[in-house]
């Protein structure tokens, strides 16, 4: 008899959502060495209160040999908003870039999806072998594709920053996702680490975080669950800290 795994929020989320996070423990299960990682004053699981709704928060954290971090994280506020986040920091010692997702949803629709292997080399240019293997993914086109915000100058030329428009472009983005991270998984296993290039890397990840700080749209929303200090240190040591 299989163990029944415990509840997770994914299960009274948007199904794509639910997918996503299936995919990614999965993958990651898969091509990884996973070691547990526990957050500060244990925020695996956190409630709030965002305008008279519920925010409940799931975090699933991990490290492994090449990455010092890999979070996912399950939000959901009411029946309002589904997100989905997922951020994997390499140790400084492996010159990889970052892989990230975000996919916001709301009364039954995703509203916005990305995902992206992020370089963060000091040319802010992706492994060679990042670049050939990506190029040679199948193309897939997406009919509602977003605009970028100011701060989105870290992504990649291969990142994909929709709408979805049917549910046929939502099974394309899972699939993409799930693409991306297997290649990412398959090139960290096989990386040696190259320490000499630590600090430069470190200024990478540094860049990338502050940037990914500068988002309103998550800073908005965790703010009205918990105030504006606790948003700030939230999203300073648990979605996008940087070991000093
Ligand atoms: C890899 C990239 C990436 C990562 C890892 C990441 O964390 N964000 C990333 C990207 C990104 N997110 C964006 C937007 C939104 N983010 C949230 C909220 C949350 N997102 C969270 O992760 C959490 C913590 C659980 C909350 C609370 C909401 C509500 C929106 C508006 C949704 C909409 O417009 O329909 C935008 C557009 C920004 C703009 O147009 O100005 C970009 C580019």
């Amino acid at each position: 008899m299989m163990p029944i795994s415990n509840p997770s929020i994914r299960d009274q989320q948007h199904p794509l959502i639910r997918q996503l996070a299936d995919r990614v423990e999965q993958i990651w299960h898969h091509h990884l060495d996973l070691e547990p990682y526990s957050l500060p004053d244990d925020l695996g699981y956190v409630e709030g209160k965002m305008e008279g709704e519920k925010l409940v928060i799931e975090n699933h954290c991990y490290q492994t040999p090449q990455f010092r971090k890999l979070h996912m994280e399950l939000a959901k506020v009411g029946n309002a908003l589904d997100i989905l986040h997922c951020v994997m920091f390499p140790r400084t010692e492996y010159a990889l870039p970052m892989f990230g997702a975000d996919i916001v949803g709301g009364r039954g629709r995703i509203s916005m999806a990305i995902t992206d292997l992020s370089p963060t080399s000091e040319d802010r240019i992706l492994p060679q072998e990042y670049d050939r293997l990506l190029a040679q993914l199948p193309d897939v086109k997406f009919s509602q594709e977003r605009r970028f915000p100011g701060w989105g100058d870290i992504f990649s030329p291969y990142c994909l920053f929709i709408q979805p428009q049917a549910a046929e472009e939502e099974q394309q983005f899972v699939d993409r996702v799930a693409q991306y991270l297997e290649l990412h998984c398959q090139q960290a296993v096989a990386t040696q680490p190259t320490p000499e290039r630590g600090e430069e890397i470190l200024e990478g990840q540094r860049n990338y975080c502050s940037r990914q700080q500068e988002n309103d749209k998550t800073r908005r929303v965790l703010e009205k669950a918990f105030g504006s200090e606790w948003a700030d240190r939230y999203m300073t040591t648990v979605l996008f800290d940087v070991e000093d």
